[in-house]
């Protein structure tokens, strides 16, 4: 590394960039760089003169790096064979480089300019032992393990590769193909950065949001990685040239660029050559999945062409790795059969628990009138903690949501002779400011690959900040724990819902922001800072506060509102407690109103998938009496055992007891098999039913049966239909009913019975219960017998011929009033008079 005018490091990347802007072409400034090193005067010297000024001091009084690269091959130029990876990684030392000669591939040593490095410093902690005993074994075969090992403690500090991880690059230095499913936050991005650091070779990596490759780009300029993003949020428009040339160790790229640039990243294959082709959050690729993004599905082109038949300078095909922590199984063969990818892939299965993550359910409203109860003890929590930690920030009064006075600004006022507590105020202030006035009512989605702009879109290894510390893991959780302090995100469905309850929280002390899609970016990326740097304490967002953000201490995730699926569930709570500290997800949800999709163009098909995973959801909010770490991550087929996690709230509070509901099924499966009956066949030899006979039409109907039940049955003529509903969850589980419409929706509306069901009809009544854990629905209903039996009573009206002619007419009659009393004061009949009585008045005002 050479310093430049104002002193600073300037790197082989930059000195390529530069040297790449006056006009010179990559291929010679390559050569000129390995034979000269990374020096500009040196590079342009023997480009103009075709020799190397090694008696050149040094510009700046500055050494050269330790390896003397002047000692190293020129680049044969040409076409060359690419040779395999396991060559590739033994040619990135010296000694192996020497030996190898006239290999073009090592022309490119300097696209991983730490290697070496990271080499001898292996080399040095093994007591000096020559450099081949690292690659070699006493057989003389490479040794893969301990080159990880020195990349991953040089570039990440770590000291081990976690299994799965290993599992994956074992495939790859094997050309093979490989499908990764392991939690959120487990590490998935080492398996395809390592690569990059292993060999001379670059990694093209497909990601679906520029959020997230700017996030990653970050991160590896920090540990030492050139690394930029492509694709139509990139501001720079040199840095589309200068990856295709190969000078980003890994390159972020949209679906829709990769399959723009298919011919450049030929070129690239062929020099300086492709390590891998990793495709993070895969399963954006399936229509089963939760986060369908049609681009990616045509990404088969990369097995397509980039494999030894197609490019004949490719010895192998250059692997594909698939990374995701959400995919069924379902999503996993879509994403196998999709992508094309070869028979002989292997699927690198983890498991998807993450033990320190708590699981709770509550029920809610979620609207701004529950607020004021759902967010007390995150307001506490926060204010409590400011005031325990000395900063002077006063407990802040709770405000009603809809109250116009903030209780924040009395307290900028009673504060303001303490410092510190100005100080936390102004930032609070600033985390207000970033509550825009967005009075967006539509739902929100992924904004798209674009999602916000950067000011940056090249990553070039940066030189490691003094007080830069690796992440240190922590497993020791118990359900009693407290949490550690550590932002917030709570996800809501809507836009204006985010505002809203960002405001919310701002004026009840709070350094909270609003993130949805439709807010100016300039915004977005202010929140993301702040997000990153601990400025806020809570983020209010839709789901566009996007995938794969890693911040090590997010210690709750609050979503406001059902997800749409498990799978975007699990993936947005799995942004809690990646430090591996105890974190809570908790879901409010309201129990008695039916879940709906988002807004959306769907084929009937997709109509149908978008359901099914609306109503796991749903069930698992329901759910009473499994484990939700159980139920999570058994719908990502994986069996968690007999016992559960001990933190959930399932499994603090246990299940409630046990119900027989074999009289309830027997009545609700009677009136079903009538309904399902034509016309004129006897519903059920029981006398209720041939009293209350009637024509259902051959459809069976949810609606009409409960109806239908709690009039003729006095017994049940109290009940809720949402008890039904829970009813009719159980009967579908145990397999007594089942859906009869064609796009079955989350709540039962056309169940008809089953053969199995038939036989429990037909069962003798002193035979075996049917006995179940009642869903929290039900719970709720019976909980709340008032407001259950008024609008019982009042259904129950309705079905009475005589009760529904009276209540018409006392409609009638109450509107007829209604609109009297309305009119009384003015004593106008038209909507003329009244504005002409208006006009006349304001005019005699005058
Ligand atoms: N071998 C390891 N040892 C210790 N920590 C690791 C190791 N590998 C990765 N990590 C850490 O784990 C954290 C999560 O990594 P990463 O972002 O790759 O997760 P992920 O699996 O991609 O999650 P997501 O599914 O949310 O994208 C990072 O902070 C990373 O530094
Ligand atoms: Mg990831």
């Amino acid at each position: 590394m050479e310093a430049n005018s104002s002193g600073a490091d300037v790197s082989a990347d930059h000195i390529i960039a530069e040297l790449l802007d006056m006009g010179f072409e990559f291929d010679k400034i390559s050569e000129a760089i390995g034979i000269v090193g990374p020096c500009r005067a040196d590079v342009v010297e023997f480009m103009l003169n075709g020799s190397g000024s090694e008696q050149r001091k040094p510009a700046g009084g500055l050494q050269r790096r330790s390896s003397d690269r002047s000692t190293r091959p020129a680049n044969p130029r040409g076409n060359f064979k690419q040779s395999s990876i396991t060559d590739h990684i033994a040619s990135t030392t010296g000694s192996k480089m020497e030996s190898r000669g006239g290999e073009a591939s090592t022309s490119y040593s300097w696209l991983a300019p730490s290697i070496d490095t990271a080499v001898t410093a292996a080399v040095c902690s093994k007591s000096k032992p020559e450099p081949q005993t690292l690659l070699q074994n006493s057989r003389g075969e490479f040794d893969l393990n301990d080159k990880i090992s020195a990349v991953l403690k040089k570039h990440f500090g770590f000291s081990c590769v976690k299994g799965f991880q290993k599992e994956a690059l074992d495939a790859w230095s094997a050309h093979k193909d490989c499908l990764v499913l392991a939690a959120t936050g487990s590490g998935k991005s080492l398996c395809f950065q390592i690569p990059a650091l292993l060999t001379m070779k670059i990694v093209v990596v497909i990601s679906p949001l520029i959020s997230l490759m700017h996030d990653q780009c970050l991160k590896l300029a920090k540990h030492g990685i050139s690394a930029c993003f492509l694709g139509s949020g990139q501001p720079d428009n040199r840095v589309e040239g200068k990856a295709m040339a190969g000078m980003y160790k890994i390159v972020y790229v949209c679906p829709e660029t990769v399959l723009r640039l298919m011919e450049p990243l030929k070129k690239l294959a062929e020099k300086p050559g492709i390590a891998l082709f990793a495709i993070d959050e895969v399963h954006c690729v399936s229509k089963w999945g939760h986060d369908f993004r049609p681009d990616y599905r045509r990404l088969s082109v990369l097995r397509e062409n980039f494999c030894s038949r197609k490019l004949k300078f490719l010895e192998h095909d250059i692997p594909l790795m698939a990374l995701t922590a959400t995919a069924t199984l379902h999503v996993r063969e879509d994403i196998l059969k999709s992508l094309k990818m070869s028979e002989h892939t292997l699927v690198v299965l983890t498991s998807f628990f993450r033990p320190n993550l708590r699981f709770t359910v509550k029920h809610s409203k979620t609207s701004a009138s529950s607020y004021r109860e759902d967010f007390k003890e995150l307001i506490g929590t926060y204010n409590v903690s400011r005031n325990f930690s000395g900063k002077g920030q006063k407990i802040l009064h709770e405000v009603d949501p809809e109250s116009e006075s903030s209780s924040y600004e009395s307290v900028d006022d009673s504060a303001s002779d303490d410092e510190d507590a100005v100080a936390d105020i102004k930032k609070a202030k600033v985390a207000k400011s970033l509550v825009k006035e967005n009075t967006e009512h539509e739902l929100d989605q992924y904004p798209g690959v674009d999602d916000f702009d950067v000011s940056c879109g090249e990553f070039l290894e940066n030189s490691r900040p003094e007080n830069f510390a690796f992440p240190v893991q922590s497993h020791e959780t118990s359900s009693s724990e407290n949490l550690d302090q550590g932002p917030t995100i709570v996800y809501v469905p809507t836009r204006k819902g985010t505002v809203e309850l960002a405001n919310y929280l701002c004026k009840s002390g709070l350094k909270a922001a609003a993130y949805n899609a439709k807010m100016p970016r300039s915004h977005l990326r202010q929140v993301h800072e702040q997000f990153h740097c601990n400025a806020l304490e809570v983020v209010v967002a839709t789901i566009a506060f996007g995938m794969g953000i890693d911040k090590s201490n997010v210690r709750r995730i609050i979503h406001y509102g059902l997800p749409q699926s498990l799978e975007a569930y699990y993936q947005e709570a799995g942004r809690a407690g990646r430090d591996g500290k105890l974190s809570d997800c908790t879901l409010y949800c309201s129990f008695m109103r039916t879940p709906t999709l988002l807004p959306n163009k769907r084929s009937d098909e997709q109509t149908r998938a978008a359901y099914r995973m609306l109503l796991d959801c749903f069930h698992y909010a329901l759910n009473t009496s499994t484990c939700r770490a159980k139920i999570l991550v058994k719908y990502f087929g994986e069996d968690f055992g007999p016992d559960g996690c001990q933190m959930c709230d399932i499994c603090i509070n246990g299940p409630p007891q046990m119900h027989d509901f074999k009289e309830e099924a027997g009545v609700f499966m009677n009136v079903l098999q009538a309904q399902t009956a034509t016309e004129g066949m006897n519903y059920n030899s029981t006398d209720c039913y041939r009293s209350g006979r009637r024509n259902f039409g051959g459809v069976p109907d949810f609606r009409t049966a409960v109806s239908y039940i709690r009039e003729k049955f006095p017994r049940f003529a109290m009940t809720d239909k949402i008890w039904w509903q829970g009813l009719a969850r159980i009967l579908e589980d145990m397999g007594y009913i089942q859906e009869a419409a064609e796009i079955p929706r989350v709540i039962v509306q056309h169940p008809e019975p089953t053969r199995a069901g038939l036989n429990f009809l037909s069962s003798q009544p002193d035979e075996e219960g049917l006995h179940a854990h009642p869903d929290a629905a039900m719970l709720l209903a019976m909980s709340s017998p008032r407001s259950a039996s008024s609008s019982v009573e009042w259904g129950r009206g309705w079905a009475d011929p005589e009760i529904r002619r009276q209540r018409l007419a006392g409609k009638t009659g109450r509107r007829k009033r209604k609109r009297g009393s309305r009119k009384q004061p003015t004593g106008f009949t038209t909507a003329k008079e009244r504005l002409s009585a208006i006009l006349s008045k304001s005019k005699r005002r005058r």
